[in-house]
């Protein structure tokens, strides 16, 4: 079982990572400044509390009336309740919209990646960034920076005004606060580094898991269950572990801070009743600078408390900013599935490779080396070679998924390339070896992507074409019934001519088919055959095949090895 290593959580400081946080927050300022003003009135009140405590007990030294002082503080109160509520629905929905807008960006990126990217991530830990490290960030506004902004502005108040009220006094109980404060303030960043790794470990965990249930069968006929089950655990132990490093950090901060805060109360009763005793100090504003004292130690508690929350929140930050950083399609805004319509029916494409050579990252030998080809345009061009010879990743680069690292292919006469890629997609289609079909009826899986929502004849003429009729006929909806998520309800071949009659509907001008039969018997693969040879007049076939008969139906074959 692979560890995650230290240099997987690079220390980015305080600073960097504020400034990666502000770039979540910026479109939200109005509301986050709102909420702080909020807050900062909120101190206001609490910090005039003491003083209106004070009227009270000047009123009754002095025999003067209670009726202002008692109304003052009676609506001091009254206020405080109100503008804290208010305070924390500003806030909290700014949490929410934070929290809408990351996953907006994450989804937004990761669909409009290259390839290269997909394969950098695990896919089960790029759901959990959007999942959990995408919720983390919420409670850095919801309970983070309610707090702390709260806390910090009470504090303010209070030391301002227990300053004027005695220096001596304040400067004495400061100091032991202040160490205290420091030796805390040191674990806020080890709690973000835990909690950082215990999100990288439940990503580990969900990818793991997606690794299982992605090949359940072979688990469970392999035997594998225990072992899996014991390797899921081992994740959810390590995150366990992790979690309760940075909850030893977190349960350290407040306890150091609140033994601080009893010494220096103590300073503050011992060195205030001599002051007082003394005639330094006076006896009302000894009390309410005991009052400020206690004022000022929940925000301190309150405060670090709400500071952990936030490191907390950043240890997501950096895994959410991985994701972003990958490069997406420059015009990631509009997704027009299907072909131009201007290319229905048009000609077939022109497609041809000149000299092109392709490594996998990490690989010193070359899959593709100096390849050049083209393809018969309205014909069926077959690619052939053995098991690795590189057929997919040339289907890949002739459609624009890979980049060849030298040599260029050429569409209609132009170089494709990221830029044009998009175009290129517009009038391809592409069937994957694996035909994946997605959760939804079959109608959905046959229209995937199909820009015009087909004729209903039209469907039924394709689904004839690929002899799916019958299969579709016994389903108890017909077109309209359900697939689950893996599209195990279909069989293998079914699942693959569903894929090639969703390319077909697609209309497309080139046509790119990955071993189309390699789950197909035999009566299905000569439907396929004389369906594609009476539709190559309109399209260009490419597809890759290890079967002779599917070969020999072909205009042209290239063969990978050379022969
Ligand atoms: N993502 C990847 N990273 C590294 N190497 C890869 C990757 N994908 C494929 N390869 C390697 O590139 C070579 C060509 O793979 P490719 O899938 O193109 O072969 P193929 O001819 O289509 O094989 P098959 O007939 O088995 O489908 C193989 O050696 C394969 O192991």
């Amino acid at each position: 079982m692979e560890t995650l290593t230290d240099s997987q959580f690079p220390d980015l400081g305080p600073q960097a990572r504020a400034r990666e946080l502000w770039s979540f927050l910026e479109p939200h300022r109005l509301k986050i400044f709102a909420g702080v003003a909020l807050s900062a009135i909120g101190a206001g009140i609490s910090v005039a509390q003491p003083i209106a405590m004070m009227q009270i007990i000047n009123a009754a030294l002095q025999g003067g009336g209670f009726a202002t002082p008692l109304s003052v503080l009676g609506a001091l109160l009254l206020s405080d309740v109100v503008v804290s509520g208010v305070q924390s629905w500003v806030l909290l929905r700014a949490g929410e919209h934070v929290v809408l807008d990351v996953r907006k960006r994450l989804v937004g990126n990761i669909l409009f990646w290259r390839l290269s990217s997909y394969r950098r991530f695990r896919r089960g830990d790029l759901i959990a960034r959007v999942g959990n490290d995408a919720s983390n960030l919420r409670s850095i506004l919801s309970d983070g920076t309610i707090e702390a902004t709260g806390a910090v502005l009470t504090l303010l108040g209070a030391i301002v005004l227990m300053v004027i009220i005695d220096p001596v006094l304040f400067s004495t109980s400061l100091a032991i606060f202040a160490v205290a404060g420091i030796i805390s303030w040191t674990f806020l960043s080890k709690i973000t580094k835990e909690a950082e790794e215990a999100n990288q470990y439940v990503g580990a965990l969900s990818a793991d898991l997606d690794r299982v249930l992605g090949g359940f069968i072979t688990v469970i006929t392999s035997g594998m269950q225990s072992k899996e089950r014991d390797r899921l655990v081992t994740r959810a132990e390590q995150s366990w572990r992790a979690g309760l490093r940075a909850a030893t950090w977190d349960a350290m901060t407040t306890p150091v801070l609140l033994f601080g805060a009893n010494l220096a109360l103590l300073v503050v009763f011992g060195l205030g009743g001599v002051r007082v005793a003394s005639g330094a100090l006076g006896l009302p504003e000894f009390v309410s600078f005991v009052l400020y004292f206690g004022v000022l130690i929940p925000p301190v508690i309150v405060g670090f408390q709400a500071m952990t929350t936030i490191q907390r929140g950043l240890g997501s930050l950096h895994r959410i900013n991985e994701v972003l950083d990958e490069p997406a399609a420059a015009d990631a805004v509009e997704d027009d599935s299907g072909p131009n319509p201007a290319f229905t029916r048009a000609r077939p494409a022109k497609v041809a490779a000149q000299n092109i050579s392709f490594s996998y990252p990490g690989s010193e030998h070359p899959v593709l080396k100096d390849l050049s080809m083209e393809a018969t345009p309205g014909g069926i061009t077959a690619i052939l070679g053995s098991s690795g010879s590189g057929k997919t990743t040339l289907l890949h680069i002739l459609c624009g998924l890979e980049d060849p690292e030298a040599g260029e292919v050429r569409i209609d006469g132009a170089v494709l390339n990221p830029a044009s890629v998009k175009e290129t997609n517009s009038f391809t289609a592409f069937v994957q070896q694996e035909a994946p079909i997605f959760w939804g009826t079959i109608r959905e899986n046959l229209t995937y992507g199909v820009h015009h929502i087909p004729h209903e004849d039209d469907l039924i003429d394709v689904v004839s074409l690929l002899g799916l009729s019958e299969t579709i006929s016994r389903l108890p909806n017909g077109l309209d019934s359900h697939v689950d998520d893996h599209g195990v309800s279909l069989s293998g071949g079914e699942r693959q001519r569903i894929s090639i009659a969703r390319a077909l509907l697609r209309r497309p001008r080139m046509l790119i088919l990955d071993e189309p039969t390699a789950q197909v018997d035999a009566a299905n693969e000569a439907r396929l055959i004389s369906a594609l040879k009476k539709l190559s007049s309109q399209m260009t076939v490419i597809l890759s095949t290890h079967r002779s008969t599917l070969a020999d139906a072909a205009d042209q074959t290239i063969n990978m090895e050379g022969d």
